[in-house]
């Protein structure tokens, strides 16, 4: 089963940002660097490829991330032809401010009166698009939320008279091909709700993390104090004992699972857990070499899919 989630507007959203991609010098594809592939849509490169752009990646969220594990992507989309790659946050106003120096170096034919350099920010929902767009221009000039989908238009602004920025609203591709990418999106809010069921997603999340990150597990919801051994557990049995410590009962005297699924998404969210990543370049690899699915099967799905038949609010 393939998750799909593809608001009606990201047609429009893709065929706008294909047009402005001629006028445009080099792209910045926003990431999260938690999910940094999950959280590539593959429809940027083929546009991308398409005009021959050269772009910067900027895993973002990286205060809610793993270090070791960004510098692995960092190093390795470091690797890759006409590409370069920071992490950063977003949230923090000097982060952003690093970005027009390096898109200059990556450019280095444009960014004079004569040429401005015209970049194009690009990527999924809820990745921080619309927080890196204000924290360059130093004021609100687009909507933060954390619901994906909030950014609804293109808007394009002049950082100054060398440099204009456009933002775009965030991306999906028709069909989401690895099951495994859809819940690493709906665990970091990329799609929205309707798309998935919070209790299947709180549980891939937590069979992930479990792997992972145990001890920070045990540490927030001091599993050991309830005589719990984190290196037994599974997902299903870490929901149970997170219900258990917070007891989180329904009016029919079940544990509310869906209550927890809720709680412990919202604690990844934010970073309450601590900083995790749910990928690296070495888990990814071994998730492609596991599955039958090609990527050049996925985009040529996607290319068949009709956006009308899978759209969803
Ligand atoms: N912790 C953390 N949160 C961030 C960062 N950047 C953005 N956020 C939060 O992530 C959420 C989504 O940010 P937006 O800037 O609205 O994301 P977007 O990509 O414009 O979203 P769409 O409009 O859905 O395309 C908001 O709650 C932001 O406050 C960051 O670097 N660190």
């Amino acid at each position: 089963m393939a998750i799909q989630w593809y608001p009606g507007h990201m047609t429009q959203a893709r065929k706008k940002a294909e047009e402005t991609m001629e006028f445009t010098d080099m792209v910045i594809e926003v990431l999260d660097a938690r999910v940094p592939a999950a959280s590539h849509n593959p429809m940027i490169d083929e546009m991308r490829l398409f005009r021959q752009r050269p772009q910067l990646k900027i895993l973002n969220k990286a205060d809610l991330a793993d270090p070791a594990a960004t510098q692995a992507w960092l190093n390795y989309f470091n690797a890759q032809p006409n590409t370069k790659a920071v992490a950063l946050s977003c949230k923090k106003a000097g982060d952003a401010k690093k970005i027009p120096a390096i898109c200059k170096k990556i450019t280095p034919h444009r960014g004079t009166h004569l040429k401005p350099l015209r970049m194009l920010i690009m990527g999924i929902p809820n990745v921080g698009k619309s927080t890196l767009m204000n924290a360059l221009l130093n004021r609100r000039v687009a909507k933060v939320g954390d619901e994906p989908a909030v950014t609804k238009n293109q808007q394009r602004f002049d950082l100054d008279d060398t440099m204009s920025i456009t933002d775009t609203p965030g991306m999906m591709w028709p069909r989401i091909a690895y099951e495994s990418d859809g819940y690493m999106l709906a665990a970091s809010h990329a799609i929205g709700r309707n798309a998935v069921i919070d209790e299947d997603v709180a549980t891939f999340l937590a069979n992930n993390l479990l792997k992972s990150y145990p001890a920070l597990l045990n540490a927030r919801y001091k599993l050991d104090a309830m005589k719990l051994d984190v290196t037994q557990m599974d997902g299903v049995d870490l929901l149970d004992a997170i219900a258990k410590r917070r007891s989180y009962k329904r009016h029919d005297g079940l544990w509310d699972m869906e209550k927890t699924a809720v709680a412990f998404l919202t604690d990844y969210r934010s970073g309450a857990i601590g900083r995790v990543s749910l990928e690296t370049p070495t888990s990814r690899a071994e998730m492609m070499a596991i599955s039958q699915i090609s990527p050049a099967n996925n985009s040529e799905q996607a290319a068949e899919t009709d956006d009308s038949t899978n759209s969803a609010q």
